[in-house]
């Protein structure tokens, strides 16, 4: 399958700082098909979170273009952004966004609501895989660290998404966990032809990625 997921054209994007501009994404031009997986990596403050913001549409680029799944994104208004991200995008972010009033159950069956589908054998596997069956009625708000980031990640695969952006997903969690939650996104990339951009400083989790993306002073390097 050869379907373009991710293209960025020339994406720049900057900060103003006082009286300084800072340029922290400069002319990136990258290129992601269905199914590619790849690991992000570069020095704290490179600009990670700024480009994975970029792609799932909560910032914009200075100039360039962004085209998601073969289509130019930059006429998107603020609800062709929404049905791409509740169709197509799973995203666990360092800042894991669950929804406070709900119970761990409630949190992985969002997404299923909004695309008004139901919950699937898939979901229970991963409340399984992930060691949330016996969290199932908490509410999330009790919950450890890591325990919030397992929930998040099973909210963001719930729905198969054809894309899923990770910042350290595994960053809260033991390695075992880690090994766990790494084989789970990796079977999901190679049964549904999820693709992955995943940010890590894990050595041990870039290696489940076949690609690696290195970014540095505002350039990505394969
Ligand atoms: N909204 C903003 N306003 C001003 N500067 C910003 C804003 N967002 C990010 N920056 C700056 O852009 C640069 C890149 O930040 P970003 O969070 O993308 O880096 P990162 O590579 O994800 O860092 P880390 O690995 O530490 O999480 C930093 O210098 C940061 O201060």
């Amino acid at each position: 399958m050869s379907t373009s997921v991710i293209t960025l054209d020339k994406i720049c994007k900057g900060f103003t700082d006082g009286d300084k501009f800072h340029q922290v994404l400069d002319h990136v031009d990258l290129h992601l098909q269905r199914g590619d997986t790849v690991a992000l990596t570069g020095p704290s403050g490179c600009g990670k979170s700024t480009l994975l913001n970029i792609i799932a549409g909560f910032e914009r680029p200075t100039s360039g273009t962004l085209s998601l799944l073969g289509a130019p994104t930059t006429q998107w208004n603020d609800a062709r952004w929404s049905e791409f991200r509740h169709q197509q995008l799973g995203v666990v972010f360092q800042q894991f966004n669950l929804l406070t009033p709900l119970n761990v159950e409630d949190n992985i069956a969002f997404p299923l609501h909004l695309n008004n589908e139901r919950w699937t054998p898939w979901c229970d596997h991963l409340v399984d895989t992930l060691g949330l069956c016996a969290l199932r009625k908490r509410h999330v708000e009790t919950l450890s660290g890591g325990q919030q980031q397992r929930v998040a990640i099973a909210r963001a695969l719930a729905h198969k998404p054809a894309l899923l952006l990770a910042d350290e997903p595994t960053g809260n969690l033991d390695q075992q966990a880690s090994l766990e939650v790494m084989r789970l996104i990796c079977a999901l990339a190679a049964e549904h032809h999820t693709s992955i951009l995943m940010v890590t400083h894990s050595q041990e989790c870039a290696e489940f990625m076949q690609r690696r993306w290195h970014l540095d002073l505002g350039k990505v390097h394969e």
